[in-house]
């Protein structure tokens, strides 16, 4: 596995806005997905193709698009959907599934409440989407998930991760080459409720709870 921290001047000042607690909703929202769509940009370099012929109102040449089966694009709900529109701005005939997941906040223990994805995802170049990597238990429950089901290769999205969340898919995945990150930020750690400090609070509520 190999991080990825995505280090620019317009990730570090969106995300400084976006943990910003009174930075309301809407805000929250647009910050979320401008983010993804630049760390996306950085996470499907590796994105595969296949060579097209073009052709031009003045000659014949050659281009690319997307090798078939084309990639996967899969948000974990909730907080994982609000960064959907980001990531498909820059793989827009990607494909989409969905994985609804949810941390027990007194276990910490995950529970899958949804699933919809693709039959069979051999060959499957899949990207995560969520915004917080913080104990690791959501991210390593997926991307086992992902590759029971045939996954050839997993890329994870996150906007901010604690070290102890990065860890434990290093504990799972570290000698896996299919296994990539990239984050916004790398913070110091989790608090006494597994909340990333200094983080950005419960990305979920933010995004879609009641506005304060
Ligand atoms: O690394 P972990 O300790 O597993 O925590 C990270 C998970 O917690 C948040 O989701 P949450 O469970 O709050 O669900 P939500 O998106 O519905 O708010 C977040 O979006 C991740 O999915
Ligand atoms: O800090 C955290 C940890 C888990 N989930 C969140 O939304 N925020
Ligand atoms: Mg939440």
């Amino acid at each position: 596995m190999r991080v990825h921290v995505v280090e620019h001047p317009l990730v570090a000042h969106k995300i400084s806005v976006l943990r910003d607690k009174t930075t309301p909703s809407p805000v929250f929202r647009q910050l979320t997905e401008e983010l993804v769509t630049l760390l996306s940009y950085e996470a499907t370099r590796d994105v595969r193709t296949r060579e097209v012929t073009v052709e031009t109102p003045v000659a014949t040449t050659k281009g690319v698009a997307f090798a078939k089966p084309t990639p996967l694009v899969v948000p974990i709900l909730r907080a994982g959907l609000g960064m959907l529109e980001g990531m498909m701005r820059l793989l827009p005939t990607a494909e989409v599934g969905f994985l609804g997941m949810a941390r027990n906040e007194e276990t910490l223990d995950i529970i899958t409440y949804a699933e919809r994805l693709p039959d069979d995802l051999s060959n499957r170049q899949v990207f995560v989407i969520d915004p917080m990597l913080a104990t690791g238990g959501t991210l390593v429950e997926s991307i086992g998930y992902l590759f029971e089901h045939g996954a050839d290769q997993v890329t994870c999205i996150c906007l901010i991760a604690a070290p102890e969340g990065v860890e434990r898919l290093n504990a799972a995945y570290g000698d896996d080459d299919r296994v990539n990150l990239y984050i916004a930020a790398l913070d110091e750690g989790l608090d006494e409720n597994a909340y990333i400090v200094p983080g950005l609070g419960d990305a979920g509520d933010r995004l879609y709870g009641l506005a304060e």
